[in-house]
């Protein structure tokens, strides 16, 4: 059995699914993914993972990345059921030391640390080394984050709710997606667009405009359409997503002064990674009138790495008391 002091526990949690691993020093186990619905929280989720892939071990600290805001002892996931305490979590695990954060934070705690491999350029730009790095990424809901130095070059993650910031348009078509959803949200966030269910909206908004019967219902099938061509109004919506995604990650830039790079990760983008890179992501990203100068430097990548988080959470784990 392996020394109970040296093993730390990694998860993260997302609207659908919960990844664990284990963490040796620098060593990472391979993730295990197990379905949120069927654990009734983190605790029994966890308990389940070490026991069918632990290997005996008894993690004594762990760090969580969710997908929901943490402003206290209670986390309640955005886009799932699970609700659950902090401290309660700790104490079922026998933890000494539990630390939950944004899943994004975590993700912006780790790009920097990315290989080459991990990571696909879109556009030109250099990073300009010492400013901020911002990170957006679309998947069950939209995370945002950045990471900031500061002057003895320690970087700092900010725990943001960027996602749900207020969507804005930029041409007359957008200008009409954004009427048609307002009608149906309350606030029409860029979330509402930028995540999976996001681009179920925007191809409903687009056939509703249209007079057409929406016939798919999940972004998977309209996703797939769309890169087939075999649905134009599966790629209509798939391009505006892109485009749309261009904007928000230059508002994102210019909002943080990020011309360290803007990091784009999140489930869905690497699924498609050429019609990403080909798209009107990057013009979109630039076409800010007279900052359009400030953002074209700005170097921008999209993250293929499977499992982003899991560097920062393993950096969170192994930093002293
Ligand atoms: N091929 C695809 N095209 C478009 N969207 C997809 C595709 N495959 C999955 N999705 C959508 O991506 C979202 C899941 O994103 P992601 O994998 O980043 O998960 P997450 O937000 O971390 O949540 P979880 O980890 O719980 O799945 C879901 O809305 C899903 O429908």
């Amino acid at each position: 059995m392996r020394e109970r002091f040296m093993v730390a526990l990694i998860a993260d949690i997302g609207g659908t699914h919960a990844r664990f691993a284990l963490v040796e020093g620098a060593a990472v186990s391979e993730p295990v993914v197990m379905r949120c619905a069927e654990h009734a929280g983190p605790a029994e989720a966890a308990a389940a993972f070490l026991a069918a892939h632990g290997g005996g071990v008894r993690p004594d600290r762990a760090a969580f990345a969710v997908a929901s805001p943490i402003t206290g002892d209670v986390v309640d996931l955005t886009n799932s059921a699970w609700h659950f305490s902090i401290e309660a979590v700790r104490q079922t695990l026998g933890l000494e030391r539990l630390e939950v954060v944004n899943d994004f934070t975590a993700v912006a705690l780790s790009v920097r640390h990315l290989e080459a491999e991990h990571l696909l350029k879109i556009g030109a730009g250099v990073a300009v080394s010492g400013c901020p790095v911002a990170v957006l990424g679309p998947g069950t809901g939209l995370g945002v984050s950045a990471v900031v130095p500061d002057r003895q070059g320690r970087w700092t993650a900010l725990a943001t709710e960027g996602g749900h910031v207020t969507l804005a348009a930029t041409n007359a078509q957008e200008d009409a997606v954004l009427e048609w959803l307002r009608r149906r949200f309350d606030h029409v966030s860029a979330e509402r667009v930028l995540s999976g269910p996001g681009l179920v909206n925007l191809y409903q908004a687009l056939a509703g405009l249209r007079g057409v019967h929406p016939v798919y219902g999940t972004p998977d099938a309209i996703s797939q359409r769309g890169l087939d061509g075999s649905c134009p109004l599966c790629r209509d919506a798939l391009e505006m997503f892109f485009a749309i995604l261009g904007t928000v990650a230059g508002n994102l830039a210019l909002t943080v002064g990020a011309r360290g790079g803007v990091y784009v990760a999140g489930g869905i983008l690497p699924r498609m990674r050429d019609a990403f890179a080909q798209s009107a992501f990057r013009h979109r990203f630039e076409d800010k009138g007279r900052f359009r100068d400030y953002l074209g430097p700005i170097p921008t990548w999209l993250v293929v790495h499977p499992q982003p988080a899991f560097a920062g959470l393993a950096g969170l784990v192994n930093e002293a008391d």
